[in-house]
């Protein structure tokens, strides 16, 4: 992933690591050389002034030490400079190119996959990952140029006597299972925590959010969101600080057991130093590199393992990468009729929503003929929208099938299946961008034609509504950013509507986006609708039956299934559920 990020970037981070890695030693070794020549010149019988002394051939070589020590210091400096903002270019790349992939793999997955609640929770924690985590890369580099560094530092001290690695070694392994196993605790308690913790999110922005602000108030929810809020984090706290808690405690003991070796390491070489065995200059190099070594096994012990949690968390990712769409075109799809010859035919569809016990489409038989209005009437949950899913194929029927042109929908390419449906749902998003590109993301590939979008606005009447914009087209709507103007519930309609016209579409679809108009606008926008849907196949939902009776044939759908189909006048005849409500709204107007 790093790689892919940005191969330059990585290539630069290691070697400027290797190269850091290095100087460790360099400089000890100097400082040692330094001090063994301090304590040779001492011994010397030299010149008596500092001047003296630095124009006396017998100390050109410590000063050619010390300009080499003073060199090391810049290098090292520089180095560690440079490396720090090519690991802080290098994590921004790699968290802009994981976001991308988030974005880009999520597009490819069914709608089926978002609504359900283990696989949000795997979204969010892949998301946290994307952007949080990405000290681990720092962390994994970081290890490498330690473990160059442990290495040559080893080196020298195994000159001297290997016991004393030996000695380090052991006293840090019980640190390291210790932190290890702290680690998987803690990951455990995230994971299991998810759900609580998209909870808790939830409920804070439910609490302080721009969506929420105005029935939070009037219901007055603030103090019954804090106290749930409250109570949720409350037992995640508690579950955390005791892990914290024992990681403390546990790792003090640790820490202790590898102090107790370092200090026997110490007592030995300066027990070898007084006996001659070593020099002075001896004693700073292997107290140093003692010193060193042991700060820098601890670090990469502990390091390892929290990079062992962190890919843990790191799995969640990769996780989600792995999930696959189901609905998928074939690997030879029909080409799209073009135009639709003879509509499409739902046989026997059943449907059912993941996880849901209800079947909310079931033995579901009708045909839409190409060229038809069709409307869709029946009481809330009958099964309206669900059929529009099923006819653009945001799910595949679990019984029976749906046919386009005497085929199944299945065996056409879903892209092009999509792309020849201009539908508007009742839950139509109002995108905080301007009042053109609002229209234009119905063809976002045709966003800089402005005569287009201008037609399009025209049909649905949003163009009255742009018109008394302070900036038209190019004002932004919705309110989360600056400039931003809010519309009314009719207004956004009307600016969602215009979308449908902005696709070359062989089927429209209306699914209640009206239900906000005011009755002469929704009357005027059924009517444009059905006249610009002349020779295309158009599929209305409404609950006002003043609309509904424009279309060519009505479906009355109760329960998952088409209970009567007809004309308005024919259903009206048939005195069943169709006549019932249409004389329940009509007696409203009486
Ligand atoms: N995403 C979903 N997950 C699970 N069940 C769902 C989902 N959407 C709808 N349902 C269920 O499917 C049934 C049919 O819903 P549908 O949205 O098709 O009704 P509708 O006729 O469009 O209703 P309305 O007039 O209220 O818009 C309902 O019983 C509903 O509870």
């Amino acid at each position: 992933m790093v790689w892919r990020a940005s191969p330059l970037l990585m290539l630069a981070s290691l070697a400027l690591r290797l190269l850091r890695a290095v100087l460790p030693i360099a400089a000890l070794w100097f400082g040692k050389l330094i001090i063994d020549e301090v304590v040779r010149l001492s011994g010397l019988e030299g010149p008596a002034t500092l001047a003296g002394w630095a124009a006396a051939p017998e100390s050109q070589r410590l000063m050619l030490y010390l300009a080499a020590e003073f060199g090391l210091a810049v290098l090292s400096d520089l180095l560690t400079r440079s490396s720090g903002l090519i690991d802080a270019l290098l994590a921004q790349r790699l968290t802009i190119s994981t976001s991308v992939r988030l974005m880009q793999h999520a597009a490819t997955l069914d709608l089926e996959d978002f609504e359900d609640a283990e696989f949000q929770d795997r979204l969010e924690r892949a998301r946290i990952q994307s952007s949080g985590r990405m000290t681990l890369m720092g962390q994994l580099f970081g290890q490498m140029q330690d473990m160059v560094t442990v290495a040559t530092l080893a080196g020298g001290l195994l000159v001297y006597n290997p016991w004393l690695i030996g000695l380090l070694i052991l006293a840090l392994i019980p640190a390291f299972l210790g932190e290890a196993h702290f680690n998987a605790q803690s990951y455990t308690l995230d994971f299991n925590r998810t759900p609580e913790r998209r909870e808790l999110d939830y409920v804070r922005q439910t609490a302080a959010s721009a969506d929420t602000a105005k029935e939070v108030k009037i219901f007055g929810l603030n103090p019954f969101l804090t106290d749930r809020y409250r109570v949720l984090s409350e037992s995640y706290y508690r579950a955390s600080r005791r892990i914290a808690q024992n990681r403390a405690l546990w790792g003090a003991g640790f820490t202790g057991v590898g102090t107790i070796g370092y200090y026997l390491a110490y007592a030995w070489i300066i027990g070898s130093t007084l006996t001659g065995r070593l020099s002075i200059g001896d004693l700073t190099f292997l107290a140093g590199s003692f010193l060193r070594l042991r700060s820098l096994l601890e670090g990469l012990l502990f390091s390892f393992s929290s990079t062992a949690a962190q890919a843990l968390y790191l799995d969640d990712l990769f996780g989600f990468f792995e999930v696959k769409p189901e609905i998928l075109s074939p690997p030879h799809p029909l080409p799209m009729p073009q135009p639709i010859r003879e509509g499409f035919r739902f046989e026997d569809v059943g449907f059912r929503y993941p996880g849901a016990e209800r079947w909310a489409v079931r033995h579901m038989s009708f045909t839409l003929k190409a060229g038809e209005t069709l409307a869709l009437v029946g009481e809330n949950g009958a099964g309206k929208t669900t059929l529009v899913k099923l006819l653009c194929r945001l799910y595949d029927p679990d019984e029976g099938r749906i046919l386009l042109d005497g085929r199944d929908l299945r065996d056409y390419d879903v892209e092009a299946l999509r792309s020849a449906m201009g539908v508007i749902f009742q839950d139509f998003v109002r995108y905080n961008l301007t009042a053109a590109d609002n229209i234009a993301v119905g063809r976002i590939a045709a966003r800089d034609d402005r005569a287009r979008v201008e037609t399009a606005a025209k049909r649905s009447l949003a163009d009255r509504v742009i018109e008394g914009l302070p900036a038209g087209y190019d004002q932004m709507i919705g309110k989360r950013f600056r400039n931003g103007v809010e519309l009314s519930g009719g207004e956004w309609q009307k600016i969602a509507i215009a979308r449908a016209y902005m696709r070359d579409a062989e089927v429209l679809i209306l699914d209640e986006p009206t239900a906000a108009l005011d009755a002469r606008s929704e009357f005027e926008v059924f009517q444009r609708f059905k006249e610009l849907s002349a020779g295309r196949s158009a599929v209305l939902i409404s609950h006002r039956f003043s609309s509904v009776r424009m279309a060519d044939r009505i479906l009355v759908l109760s329960g998952g299934a088409v209970e009567a189909a007809g004309t308005h006048a024919e259903l009206l005849a048939q005195s069943g559920r169709y006549a019932e409500l249409f004389e329940l709204q009509a007696a409203g107007y009486r």
